[in-house]
């Protein structure tokens, strides 16, 4: 495997155990009242479930990069923690952590309040205890929520299923979809559908299943993969993901079919990335930045793939995984992802001014076409 990088390399090698601090979400925690400000106009996405499911560990692991055995000295949340996750058009939203003990019959808790400003749901559900418990709270959640708000995204994790077999994975969320689906019939809430994800902070797992979450709130996702696929198209490029690189979520991909190992592997790619960057590109008081501009990476697999990261905005990159014979013509692949990131930058200018997406989906980058053998066709 050879690493091409292009970060500039400090001249002393300073220690950076892992971001530094200007990199990544604010771990700015607040303390809210029950009952949220009305200028709160983020989506929301809402963690519940029982107490010690997993909420709290999903959260840190995915957002504020704890490592997951250190999940294991987390103490249980006693109030909902608010949790500002911002850093683009995008990637904007608040993740709201609620306490296992959640009574909806205080008077003080204003769900319908809470409720009516929530994008998605989340339910944890602990795989590896008895779930019955759970099933009743997530039907007496959800039911709450739907008819404050149908618009909802109702998302239920089948959480810590690194304890078990594959057959019980399997098993476990069948039984799960099954019941929670028979007591949404029973109480004639048909038209309520919920999405299920088996989850483990211990693996990819978590990334993939928030990555597809936090896709669902994005209003822009048909117009970056529209942008995704003509860009892999005109590059002989096999995948594609637009990755936020704090949280290592993909928010969005071109249409062929994700599986898990190519994620993993883009994952592992902008560790490797951001860590060397950590180590040897800061200066040595520790100043400058580990993602910028400037960042790219490219790295030769042993089995003819080539993985190919590129800079697209101050929190996103583009990943690509492309066989090493297209990545001869690289110079087509450069000058299309300079099309691909102008028009992400426009759509984000869009994301401030909503007007325009319409006018600049009609206007879609005029990037250099080439056929799989390599002869230019028209442009697109
Ligand atoms: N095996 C395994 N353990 C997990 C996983 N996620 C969380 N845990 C463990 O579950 C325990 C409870 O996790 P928390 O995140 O504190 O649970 P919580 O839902 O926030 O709990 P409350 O704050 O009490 O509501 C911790 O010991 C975690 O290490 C997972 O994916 N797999």
């Amino acid at each position: 495997m050879s690493i091409q990088y292009e970060e500039p390399l400090a001249d002393s090698y300073g220690v950076v155990d892992s971001f530094p601090k200007d990199f990544g979400y604010g771990v700015e925690e607040a303390d809210i009242d029950d009952n949220p400000a009305p200028s709160d106009s983020k989506p929301r996405i809402l963690l519940m479930g029982l107490r010690r499911s997993g909420k709290s560990s999903i959260q840190k692991v995915v957002f504020h990069k704890m490592s997951p055995n250190e999940t294991l000295f987390l103490e249980s949340t006693n109030k909902i923690y608010k949790d500002d996750i911002s850093n683009s058009s995008f990637v904007n939203f608040q993740i709201w952590d609620f306490p296992g003990q959640v009574d909806f019959f205080d008077p003080t808790f204003d769900y319908e309040m809470i409720f009516r400003g929530t994008g998605a749901l989340i339910f944890v559900i602990d795989a590896q205890d008895d779930y019955m418990e759970a099933l009743g709270r997530l039907h007496l959640t959800v039911s709450r929520a739907y008819r404050v708000n149908p618009e909802i995204n109702f998302e239920v994790f089948i959480h810590k299923v690194d304890g078990l077999s594959d057959d019980h994975k399997i098993e476990t969320q069948r039984d799960i979809h099954q019941r929670a689906n028979d007591d949404l019939a029973d109480a004639s809430l048909e038209k309520l559908h919920l999405s299920f994800y088996l989850t483990s902070i211990y693996d990819h797992s978590i990334f993939e299943a928030f990555s597809k979450v936090v896709q669902k709130l994005i209003p822009q996702l048909p117009t970056l993969e529209n942008l995704l696929n003509i860009f892999i198209s005109n590059s002989g490029i096999e995948k594609a993901f637009l990755f936020d690189v704090v949280s290592k979520i993909y928010i969005a991909t071109d249409s062929s079919p994700v599986d898990m190992q190519s994620y993993e592997l883009c994952c592992d790619m902008i560790d490797v990335v951001i860590d060397v960057s950590c180590i040897y590109g800061l200066k040595e008081d520790g100043s400058g930045s580990a993602y910028d501009k400037e960042s790219m990476a490219i790295i030769k697999l042993n089995n003819t793939t080539v993985l190919y990261l590129k800079e697209v905005t101050k929190f996103l990159a583009l990943v690509c995984i492309l066989r090493e014979e297209s990545f001869e013509r690289k110079g087509l692949i450069d000058y299309n992802f300079h099309c691909f990131r102008k028009a992400i930058h426009e759509v984000f200018e869009v994301g401030i001014s909503t007007q325009r997406i319409g006018s600049l989906l009609s206007n879609t980058p005029n990037m250099k076409a080439v056929t799989h053998n390599g002869t230019p066709r028209s442009p697109v």
